[in-house]
């Protein structure tokens, strides 16, 4: 409003009339600069949630297209409409350019300048009397509203407050009880009651870094919180809460008295804005291509969610992005137990020496070293209203499985200086958790994690079986328990073999696993929520990914941990849903049984047999049987006729004439 103030504007009060679109300025942008918007897609090219940056529309507007003769020829040009003038999408009628500007008659009712509008909040205590107490931002009471969250999961409502708090914040809750938001709320909160809509314009800095595992678990991560920052619009009248009076959704008027309503102010928060977001989400993942990427960047993202090794890769080339790294304001560790096995280590241990603070003692003591003294050490660590220092980050680190030696330890620890010099780099988990630079001296630790890591909603059992009778069982299970499935393979090549013998027992399934494009494992994944398919995956898909309502979930093998065990059985019975999970142990596989229960803490025998009408798995098993006959002899007509062609092939590439004896040779062969 200073800027419009400065150049004399002028508005109308409410009551004088309609306005007139001021001539828009125009300025040439690149092609990556245009302000692309994603465009909504069509019902039947819906490939799921989690596709940013892979199957994407977008559209642009206010752009002209002119060609422009210059020395090298014909060059394109983009000419884009700079409406900076008006950064809440108000036109303001500039009363002294008018007669110098073309005018468009756009009729836009404009509020009136002294006017104290009434500014009414998100009502939580009439539509979400249970999140409430935690005083979040309006456009997050919509966006739950809308999603019909209508009270905060457990882990949730204990997070919320600490980490409203300044704590840093160690998590552990059960597969799918919403971890996500527990730390997602947070810091959307916090980014939305300090965004300005002025800086939403520019190239914002990364306010805060989410790490997870996999690309699906980032772009899944991603399009949650893009979820709370994009829907609520629920017919209500928008209006903000007072904390953000200067930010989001309000705005002083041109004279800085009261408040006024601004009229976009709906479309601000549902998203629907010509403008850019308050605040931004995005994730940057290996597969993705570069191009989208810079083009990510290039717009300035609030919140960034990112897979270790990516981001690793971009850092090393963009000093800007560093340097943002640096002063993250929230550093969040989603599943960081996989990081580690996904061997991720590495970067993982090169990002998170990037956001070390400089302490007063350290620099002390690096000045001590340098002989300098310490008078240029200071830096301003003025405490802001959350009790996180300015200039300082808050920690978060959330996953289902997490030690309780390593919470406890994390307790313990102090601040102990992580990565002192000449120190050794990191070798395990919990020695890389320890060096995180917590803030807090005990960082706040909630563990909510259920006995022996069984969801109260998820239903167990287990089939005892020889190896060769794996596939009739799953067959059986799938005919009699229809719905989606989850089936978990120790072996890519395990998923091979079972893919085709599915196809030809006419059971709808598809793979999914690390040496598959990334978009075919999202348009697998997508194929399994949307039609009764099963999905066969390796461990790629036992973290964090929340697929869509699955119903059961598969152990072909028996996996090699109990923490696999607990993260594949929590792709089902998420969300308080009801689910069902089957062990199928083979004679060989009982001891891995026995160690996995030992250490969940139950008994051996806890996981029920699940019972079988045997006079219907015999005759599947015949049909099984048949199958692998089919499959194999397909199998070997393929192989062979692949031969007899490389021959040919090879024949003729070598020019080599094949006598009679060798086609007939050949055919034999
Ligand atoms: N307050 C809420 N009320 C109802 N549903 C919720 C709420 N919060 C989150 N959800 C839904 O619960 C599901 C699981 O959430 P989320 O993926 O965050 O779980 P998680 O704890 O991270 O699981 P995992 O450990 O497997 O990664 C999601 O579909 C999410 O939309």
């Amino acid at each position: 409003m200073s800027q419009q103030a400065k150049a004399g504007m002028k508005r109308k009060s409410r009551s004088s009339k309609l306005l007139s679109r001021k001539k828009a300025k125009t300025s040439h942008l690149a092609a990556d600069d245009l302000p692309w918007k994603a465009v909504s897609r069509p019902r039947e090219a819906d490939l799921g949630t989690a596709f940013d940056g892979f199957i994407e529309l977008e559209e642009v507007e206010d752009v002209e297209v002119v060609y422009e003769e210059t020395d090298a020829g014909k060059v394109i040009k983009f000419k884009v409409l700079d409406d900076s003038s008006s950064p809440l999408g108000v036109i303001v009628v500039d009363e002294n350019e008018r007669t110098s500007a073309e005018v468009e008659n756009v009729p836009i009712e404009q509020p009136a300048q002294e006017e104290e509008l009434p500014v009414s909040a998100f009502d939580y205590e009439a539509l979400l009397p249970r999140w409430s107490p935690f005083s979040l931002h309006p456009q997050l009471g919509r966006a739950l509203y809308a999603q019909h969250f209508s009270s905060p999961t457990p882990i949730q409502a204990e997070a919320l407050p600490l980490a409203r708090k300044g704590r840093d914040i160690v998590g552990v809750a059960e597969t799918g009880s919403g971890k996500t938001l527990a730390y997602g709320l947070p810091i959307l909160h916090h980014l939305l009651a300090h965004a300005s809509p002025a800086e939403s314009k520019t190239r914002r800095s990364v306010r805060a870094l989410i790490l997870t595992p996999t690309r699906e678990l980032a772009l899944q991560v991603s399009s949650h919180l893009n979820a709370c920052l994009n829907s609520g619009d629920i017919g209500e009248d928008p209006a903000p809460e007072s904390k953000s009076s200067q930010g989001s959704s309000t705005r002083k008027n041109a004279k800085g008295k009261g408040k006024e309503k601004v009229t976009s102010g709906a479309q601000l928060l549902s998203g629907r804005s010509k403008d850019p977001p308050l605040v931004s989400v995005a994730a940057i993942v290996g597969g993705m291509s570069a191009q989208k990427q810079r083009r990510i960047l290039s717009r300035g993202i609030d919140v960034l969610v990112a897979t270790p090794g990516r981001l690793w890769d971009i850092i090393q080339e963009d000093d800007e992005l560093a340097t943002q790294i640096e002063h993250l304001r929230f550093l969040v560790l989603d599943e960081a137990d996989r990081m580690i096995e996904t061997g991720h280590f590495a970067e993982m241990e090169s990002i998170l020496r990037l956001t070390l603070r400089q302490r007063k003692e350290d620099e002390i003591e690096s000045e001590l070293d340098l002989g300098l003294g310490g008078a240029e050490a200071e830096f301003d660590v003025g405490e802001s209203k959350d009790g996180v220092k300015e200039g300082e980050m808050q920690t978060f680190v959330f996953s289902a499985t997490l030690s309780k030696d390593l919470q406890r330890n994390l307790k313990k620890r102090g601040r102990a200086r992580p990565w002192k010099k000449g120190g050794k780099p990191a070798s395990t988990l919990d020695d890389l958790l320890m060096r995180l630079d917590f803030r807090d001296a005990s960082p706040a630790v909630i563990d909510i994690s259920p006995e022996g890591g069984v969801v109260a909603t998820l239903q167990e059992s287990k089939i005892e079986c020889l190896v060769t009778d794996k596939d009739a069982y799953l067959y059986y299970f799938l005919l009699r328990y229809p719905g989606r499935t989850l089936v978990f393979l120790s072996s890519i090549d395990g998923i091979r073999r079972l893919l085709p013998l599915m196809e030809l027992l006419q059971i709808s399934a598809f793979p999914l696993h690390s040496q598959l494009e990334q978009r075919q494992r999202l348009k697998n994944l997508d194929r399994h929520s949307s039609s009764r398919a099963v999905l066969l995956a390796t461990d790629v898909a036992a973290r964090g990914l929340d697929v869509p309502a699955v119903d059961h979930v598969v152990h072909y093998q028996v996996p090699r941990t109990a923490d696999t065990y607990v993260h594949r059985n929590g792709r089902t019975a998420r969300a308080a849903r009801r689910g069902f999970s089957l062990l199928m142990c083979a004679p060989d596989e009982r001891r891995l049984v026995k160690a996995l229960m030992k250490s969940l803490g139950r008994q051996e025998d806890e996981i029920p047999e699940m019972s079988v009408e045997l006079y219907l798995l015999d005759k599947l098993k015949v049909r099984v049987q048949h199958a692998r006959q089919i499959d194999a002899t397909q199998h070997k007509v393929k192989k062979e006729k692949h031969e007899k062609n490389w021959l040919k092939e090879t024949a003729e590439a070598m020019e080599i004439e094949l006598d009679s004896d060798m086609e007939r040779f050949v055919s034999i062969f």
